[in-house]
């Protein structure tokens, strides 16, 4: 068993973020406004690593898989309407072996990223009892979002886009396809959930509700893309 993907740290248990940091802070080389604990979720090799490397490297872990073990986080500070959202982003572990671990921190998130892999049928069908799992742990209003990755595997595609949409309306939450390979929609979804969060914590009683449906369509629809 490797340890590519080492386990939390009691330190980080014991001074886990607030729910909502809304002082300037700062350490080393990383100042925000605001900070969200977000996780990554989904069956074992669907690509949680690797989407987590493609947003805070802007890299892909090609090469031999190497599953997570237990859990492990890294930070990223994004700009949202001159805030600095810091989000502190959890890896988990999709072997069943270390659901226990996981369960603990699913609480503390504000955000859940549910994860399948377009080309593996089984991660998608499995998405009902992750869903099931989230409502037994998670907080009552975590935001929850769906991604489809490997979308660049379109020869071994099993699973419709289409599929992935349903699914997600049926649940009421928004959707995408994404490819930590390519790249494609990786920092859309981070950027969507950083705004959508950012929005909750901050929204004044006069200020429209930030509609995150809405934000990915635009948004995709700008980049000429359809997560393809
Ligand atoms: N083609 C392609 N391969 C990917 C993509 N994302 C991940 N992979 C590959 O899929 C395998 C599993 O990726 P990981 O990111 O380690 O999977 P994981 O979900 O973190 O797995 P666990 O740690 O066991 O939960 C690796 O061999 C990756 O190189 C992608 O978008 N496209």
């Amino acid at each position: 068993m490797s340890t590519r993907k080492a386990s939390l740290t009691d330190q980080h248990t014991k001074n886990g973020t607030s729910k909502y940091v809304l002082e300037r802070c700062a350490s080393i080389n990383e100042y925000y406004d605001i900070a969200f604990k977000v996780m990554l979720l989904g069956d074992s090799a669907v690509g949680k690593t690797c989407v987590l490397v493609r947003f805070k490297d802007g890299a892909f872990l090609g090469g031999n898989f190497i599953a997570t073990v237990g859990i492990d986080f890294r930070n990223k500070v994004v700009d949202v309407d001159n805030l600095k959202v810091k989000l502190q982003i959890w890896d988990t572990a999709g072997q069943e072996r270390f659901r226990s671990v996981t369960h603990a921190y699913y609480r503390d998130a504000q955000a859940l990223l549910l994860l399948y892999d377009i080309s593996n049928k089984p991660s998608f069908d499995n998405i009902r009892a992750w869903l099931t799992e989230i409502h037994e742990y998670a907080q009552k209003d975590v935001v929850i979002m769906l991604l489809g990755n490997k979308s660049d595997m379109a020869a071994e595609r099993v699973v419709k886009t289409e599929e992935g949409e349903k699914l997600a309306k049926e649940y009421g939450v928004p959707f995408m396809e994404t490819s930590a390979k390519t790249g494609v929609n990786v920092e859309l979804a981070f950027l969507a959930i950083a705004k959508e969060l950012k929005h909750r914590a901050t929204q004044q009683p006069n200020e429209p509700k930030f509609q995150i449906h809405d934000y990915i369509e635009s948004q995709k629809h700008k980049s000429g893309c359809c997560g393809l």
